[in-house]
């Protein structure tokens, strides 16, 4: 469980009241997740039963969390699934917790799929493009504090940890995103506000009519202005790979892209640029796990993710340099 900062139930309670969302029923501290403090709030407003999500920020600042919280509650006003923060009598969005930053979301229905089918990568394929196309006119911008800048940062702090392959693979990698940066195809990409950790544990479904339905996502404390062609491949990185081998699955990819597709027609330059986006996603997240395993922040327990997931998931990914077509079978 994280649970970085410890709240009283006395703490949670007179937030709840300051926002309005009625009298605290019941606190429960969240097991997973690695970044923040998450806790389950239940209250009772006029005789009905509301859970919400209490977050405590470990990293991010007071400075940076209207940039994602406004993100959101944009989101959400303009019907994508999104957990809709709630604001106190002056608008503001952002509190103080035990000196951290903190903030109150709606808590979304259902349970995260860690197997998921087509059915379940097409909802996630359809709901990103839903929300490319809704942040376009979001007014605030913030770069993906964990780009291709951030990588050129980290690498050399995570260097001394790897082997000598992993130390080849991980410059050699550096190098390719650092050139492919610098090609007019890639500066001229679509982009906009991006989720950036689209992963099967940020997704929620529930069951309609017997079916899986995505009932929203969340954890948007990665998100920053970056290509949708990135945001894309961080997705098929995840929903469409085998968690034991890293190897590429081209059915669930086909359903994720054809989706996404859809909703927002890739561009000739998005899909010819997918594969080096691809393997951005994997470098960047490989990057992240390193420092995680071996950075550690204190924590009263901590479940670092594997970073040897991601580094197997960045060798397919060079070396099969599958086109869209071919990732998506017969797309
Ligand atoms: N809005 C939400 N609705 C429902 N569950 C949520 C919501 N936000 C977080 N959770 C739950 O809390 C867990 C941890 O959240 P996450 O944002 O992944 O944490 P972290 O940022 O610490 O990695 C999730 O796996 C999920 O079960
Ligand atoms: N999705 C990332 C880790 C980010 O943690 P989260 O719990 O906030 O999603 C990874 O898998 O490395």
């Amino acid at each position: 469980m994280a649970v970085y900062t410890e709240v009283s139930e006395q703490e949670a309670r007179s937030l709840m009241r300051a926002l309005g969302l009625g009298e605290m029923t019941s606190l429960k501290a969240c097991a997973g997740g690695i970044e923040n403090t998450n806790y389950f709030a239940s209250t009772e407003l006029s005789g009905q039963t509301h859970d919400f999500v209490l977050t405590l920020f470990e990293r991010l600042t007071f400075e940076q969390l209207p940039f994602y919280l406004r993100l959101m509650k944009h989101l959400a006003l303009r019907g994508v699934a999104v957990p809709e923060p709630h604001a106190n009598a002056s608008g503001e969005l952002v509190f103080e917790v035990n000196g951290k930053p903190a903030a109150v979301v709606d808590k979304l229905r259902g349970k995260s799929e860690l197997n998921p089918t087509e059915v379940h990568c097409a909802q996630v394929g359809a709901a990103l493009a839903h929300m490319h196309l809704a942040g376009r006119d979001f007014e605030l911008a913030q770069p993906n504090l964990h780009g291709l800048s951030w990588c050129n940062v980290m690498v050399p702090v995570v260097l001394p940890h790897l082997t000598d392959s992993q130390k080849a693979l991980i410059q050699g990698e550096l190098a390719y995103q650092n050139s492919i940066a610098t090609r007019p195809d890639y500066t001229a990409l679509p982009r906009g506000p991006i989720h950036a950790d689209l992963f099967r544990d940020n997704v929620m479904f529930d069951t309609r009519n017997g079916q899986p339905h995505l009932s929203g996502f969340f954890d948007f404390y990665f998100a920053g202005v970056d290509t949708y062609a990135f945001d894309l491949a961080v997705c098929l990185n995840d929903w469409c790979i085998d968690p034991e081998t890293g190897v590429h699955h081209a059915q669930r990819a086909h359903a994720l892209i054809a989706a996404y597709n859809v909703v927002r027609p890739l561009q000739e330059a998005e899909r010819a640029l997918l594969p080096a986006m691809l393997r951005a996603g994997a470098l960047r997240f490989w990057v992240s796990r390193l420092r995680d395993l071996y950075l550690p922040r204190p924590a009263s327990v901590l479940q670092a993710h594997d970073p040897d997931h991601f580094e197997r998931v960045l060798r397919e990914r060079t070396r099969h340099a599958m086109n869209v077509e071919q990732m998506a079978g017969a797309a």
